[in-house]
């Protein structure tokens, strides 16, 4: 995935973005990080092809109408009327699918996130990790090879949230996807990435890059001297995007 001198420009005036260049390459984990405003979901939308660029360009080599892609948002936005498995068959069903013929595949996405015996339960008899889940299998249902994830544990617990983080992390081995993940958070940033870009606001734009390296992605690593150095640098690099260095 590649954006090239990309800027966004809402209607009324708001620069949202300007000059944002960024490479994604093929079973890469990003973070977007950066403070409120900074444009990481603006970015986000344009590489979904939910909204085009002002200027520049944004490519990548899957189509956007395939189930080549899935979108994550902080909100579950599951249909309250329609148990799990209907939930996790829509992106399927938009496809033309039916509901038998896609139902080996929501299972084992189901599966995939540990919601196996859920199939029929309700959204409202789930908690919110759990719901969250749900969402996460309706955009793995497709087997995406990139994965867009905005803030999708902002709302949950910090021990729910390490344990998501964990998860997605498994689930993205296990899939060989891409993925690019817009955070607020340091920590859940240094954990999860292969590299953090760090944005600047008004305008929007890549202020830093930082790579980090890491043998392994668990608790020991979340408990080490490395993690908190690392996190220590990252949190730096904010400031100074964000002016307060
Ligand atoms: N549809 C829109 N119309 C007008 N302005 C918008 C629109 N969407 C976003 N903006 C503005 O563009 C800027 C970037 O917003 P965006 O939501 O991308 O930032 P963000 O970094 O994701 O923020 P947050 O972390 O708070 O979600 C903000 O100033 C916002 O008010």
């Amino acid at each position: 995935m590649r954006m090239d001198g990309v800027g966004k420009v809402f209607a009324g005036g708001v620069t949202a973005l300007s000059g944002m260049n960024l490479r994604v390459a093929t079973g890469e984990f990003v973070s977007l990080l950066g403070p409120s405003g900074c444009g990481k979901s603006t970015a986000l939308r344009l590489i979904a092809g939910l909204m085009q660029p002002t200027t520049g360009k944004v490519s990548w080599q899957g189509k956007h109408d395939s189930g080549d892609l899935g979108v994550v948002f902080q909100e579950p936005t599951l249909m309250p009327w329609a148990t799990v498995e209907k939930n996790v068959w829509l992106p399927l069903r938009l496809r033309g699918e039916s509901l038998p013929d896609a139902r080996p595949r929501i299972a084992q996405a189901l599966e995939m996130v540990g919601l196996g015996s859920f199939a029929n339960a309700y959204p409202r008899e789930l908690s919110g990790g759990m719901k969250m889940r749900v969402s996460i299998a309706r955009a793995l249902v497709t087997q995406p090879r990139l994965i867009l994830m905005d803030e999708p544990f902002a709302a949950l617990d910090e021990i729910t949230r390490n344990k998501m983080n964990d998860d997605l992390l498994a689930l993205r081995d296990r899939l060989g996807c891409t993925v690019i993940f817009v955070t607020h958070s340091v920590f859940e940033s240094v954990y999860l990435s292969d590299r953090i870009v760090v944005m600047a606001p008004r305008p929007g734009r890549v202020a830093e890059e930082l790579t980090v390296p890491a043998p392994r992605r668990d608790e020991e690593f979340r408990t080490s001297a490395d993690y908190a150095a690392q996190c220590r640098a990252v949190s730096a690099a904010l400031s100074r995007a964000t002016g307060d260095a």
